[in-house]
């Protein structure tokens, strides 16, 4: 068996927020709840649900983009929670991330190969010409022209700012990139092409992915597993085809349900999602989606369902299941 690259138990990130006036009361969000999965090598990975689900927070957490509160993550067998200094330095190099809006991500009056050099530098894999011929190639790789080494931000459309971020979190030949909503800032014309670059580069870098996106074709297309996040928690974990062909949660099925219909003859003639989902800070006893659930049964607003495993190697967390 492969030693997985990423393993994540239990993962936990609160926010305590004030809000209210006249008297504002302190609230704690229970953004995510005890996450765990694993990612191997060359592995695509899929975090999936709607909109406050706790995806992001997830993914920034398990980084160390923000300190988690409890949990425990593993990356190439290391403790990245206990990392401190050049062992927390060295395991960053392995995992990159590209954000959603790369304008944001990048220094606008930096130039683009002050951007794509400044890492190699600082990690110490290469500095002065060798550091723009890496550059270099890099920006042909990601499909840009060598004389954006000398633009900068501005200049580009947001696809070619898509390519940078990516070329920038290539620049210290990282094992895992976790890309959060990578496509869904820009145009639907653009959105294919960058898809197909990152397919690319996993099959010619053998990279790993933790693909975070509320699109469920384009998970289906390039992920290889998927988890289905519910209110900070995993519902649903497993093989892609068989988590978005035959969910097995009320909750994935109602999302899969929601997704726009590849097939014409289809559409219309699907339940759309129902409800809203409750707040995070407030989150229902027992199963969280019990006060959605089409299935819902007396015990599921009284206990928390356990992830259980499926036979192909995956889990659901349903009173339904088993
Ligand atoms: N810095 C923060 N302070 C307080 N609450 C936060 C913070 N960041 C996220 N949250 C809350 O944590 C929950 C999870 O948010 P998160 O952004 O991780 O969800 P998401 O699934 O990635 O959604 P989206 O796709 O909209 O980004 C939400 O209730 C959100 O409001």
């Amino acid at each position: 068996m492969t030693e997985p690259l990423l393993s994540v138990k239990g993962l936990a990130k609160h926010f305590t927020v004030r809000k209210g006036f006249p008297k504002p009361k302190t609230t704690v969000i229970r953004a995510v709840e005890d996450v765990s999965l694993t990612i191997n090598p060359g592995e695509a990975f899929g975090l999936v649900g709607e909109s406050g689900c706790g995806k992001s927070t997830a993914a920034r957490a398990l980084l160390r983009l923000i300190e988690p509160d409890g949990g425990e993550v593993r990356f190439g067998g290391q403790d990245v929670r206990a990392a401190r200094g050049k062992d927390l330095i060295a395991l960053r190099r392995r995992m990159q991330i590209v954000f959603q809006d790369p304008y944001s991500s990048l220094d606008p009056r930096q130039s683009i190969g002050s951007a794509l050099t400044e890492p190699m530098r600082v990690h110490g894999i290469a500095r002065g010409e060798d550091a723009k011929k890496r550059a270099l190639a890099l920006l042909e790789e990601v499909g840009l022209p060598p004389n954006a080494f000398d633009r900068y931000p501005h200049e580009f459309s947001g696809g070619q700012r898509q390519r940078i971020g990516i070329a920038r979190a290539l620049t210290l030949e990282p094992e895992l990139i976790v890309a959060d909503e990578p496509v869904s800032a820009l145009d639907v014309s653009v959105q294919a092409q960058v898809l197909l670059l990152l397919r690319e580069l996993r099959q010619r870098r053998g990279l790993a992915f933790l693909f975070v996106s509320h699109d469920l074709s384009v998970v289906r297309w390039f992920c290889d597993r998927v988890a289905v996040m519910y209110l900070g928690r995993i519902v649903e974990e497993g093989p892609v085809g068989r988590v978005l062909a035959n969910p097995l949660h009320p909750y994935a099925r109602m999302l899969r349900d929601a997704s726009p219909e590849p097939d014409p003859a289809l559409r219309g003639a699907l339940p759309r999602i129902v409800g809203e989902i409750p707040s995070a800070a407030a989150p229902p006893p027992g199963c969280p989606f019990h006060p959605r659930c089409p299935s819902a049964m007396p015990e599921c607003s009284q206990v928390l369902p356990a992830l259980k495993p499926t036979p192909e190697g995956g889990s659901v967390a349903c009173h339904l299941y088993g």
